[in-house]
């Protein structure tokens, strides 16, 4: 039974992950090497419980639900039941994480990675207990969005695998099994294929960056939150996709290699919200603005989805 639960890395996904574990009845106890993420996590986790309360998501009893702040990362996996990892997507520095913490949990805690795609086979080749180690990949922003991917590597054991699903279940999230370990499991590869289709767009001149966003939210995104890809094939009819594929497949980008206009901007140090300009340009005001009216839709629209309009 998991009680006990230490995020090491509290970057753009940990604040949010702590506070909805916390609201789920768990003790958890957080952890970062930068003290300024520290600083800045402890805004974000009241940020986040401010969202869950406008959700609906009732708080624990008194004793149980807390985050903690640990100053080591000893301190923070003591006697945690389940670890979970959420440092940069880079396999040395995760890595360096799990020899950190081999000797110091126990036989039996789960070491979960939240990472985005690396195979959870590679990552689990890092640690003395693989059978204990399992993908567990939340989506952003974590407080908000339900479904969590749960991934076994190919020395993951299959109660480990349940145990993460049920522990999902059970604080009222949406666990899915991806059922082979694949680079950017099922949701990534989803995404990613679309991101590299509209990068592709906007880098060739065929529309601009604001008008790909509408189209893509307007057109597809709002539609996709009622009726999945699966279903909209039965809604719009497979011979039309038929059609259409036949053609359209051989026309569509299949660059493998990262576009220029990425490599550009990561290059120049553009990295979006979080250096204040991406694909777009963002005040330290419209950051803050974006962010409310962000997490207020996609609260307004988890409701109605819920049916709880
Ligand atoms: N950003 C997203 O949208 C998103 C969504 C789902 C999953 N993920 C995955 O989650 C993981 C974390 O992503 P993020 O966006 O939160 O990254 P981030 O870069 O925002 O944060 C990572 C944090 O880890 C800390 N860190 C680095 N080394 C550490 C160590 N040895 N010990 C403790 N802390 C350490 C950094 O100081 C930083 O605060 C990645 O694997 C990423 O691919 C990201
Ligand atoms: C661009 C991008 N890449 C990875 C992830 C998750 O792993 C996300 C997300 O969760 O939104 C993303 O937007």
């Amino acid at each position: 039974m998991i009680r006990n639960i230490a995020i090491i890395g509290l970057g753009t996904m940990g604040p949010g992950m702590a506070a909805r574990l916390a609201r789920g009845g768990l003790q958890v106890v957080a952890y970062d090497v930068a003290p300024a993420a520290i600083e800045r996590a402890r805004s974000m986790l009241s940020a986040a419980e401010t969202v869950l309360d406008a959700l609906d998501i009732a708080s624990p009893s008194a004793d149980v639900g807390m985050v903690r702040f640990a100053d080591d990362i000893g301190d923070a996996v003591s006697g945690a039941d389940l670890v979970i990892e959420n440092v940069p997507e880079n396999i040395s520095v995760k890595a360096e994480v799990y020899r950190s913490i081999d000797g110091l949990i126990g036989s039996d805690t789960i070491v979960a990675s939240d990472t985005s795609g690396i195979p959870i086979t590679k990552l689990q080749a890092h640690i003395s207990h693989p059978e204990r180690m399992v993908g567990m990949h939340w989506s952003n922003p974590p407080h908000i969005i339900p479904m969590i991917e749960v991934i076994g590597g190919e020395r993951t054991a299959p109660q480990t695998v349940a145990t993460i699903r049920e522990l999902i279940r059970s604080i009222g999230l949406l666990p899915v099994v991806v059922k082979k370990d694949i680079p950017g499991f099922v949701e990534n590869r989803v995404l990613y294929a679309l991101l590299r289709e509209a990068v592709d767009l906007v880098e060739r001149g065929v529309i601009d960056p604001e008008d790909l966003d509408t189209c893509v939210s307007w057109g597809i995104g709002y539609k996709i939150a009622v009726i999945g890809p699966m279903a909209l094939l039965d809604m719009a009819g497979l011979d039309i996709y038929k059609s259409v594929s036949s053609f359209l497949n051989a026309d569509l980008s299949n660059r493998d290699d990262v576009a220029p206009v990425v490599l550009e901007k990561t290059k120049a140090s553009k990295l979006g919200i979080k250096s204040g300009e991406g694909m777009f340009f963002y005040t330290p005001e419209q950051i803050k603005a974006l962010q409310g009216e962000r997490a207020r839709k996609l609260v307004a629209v988890r409701r109605i989805l819920e049916g709880r309009g």
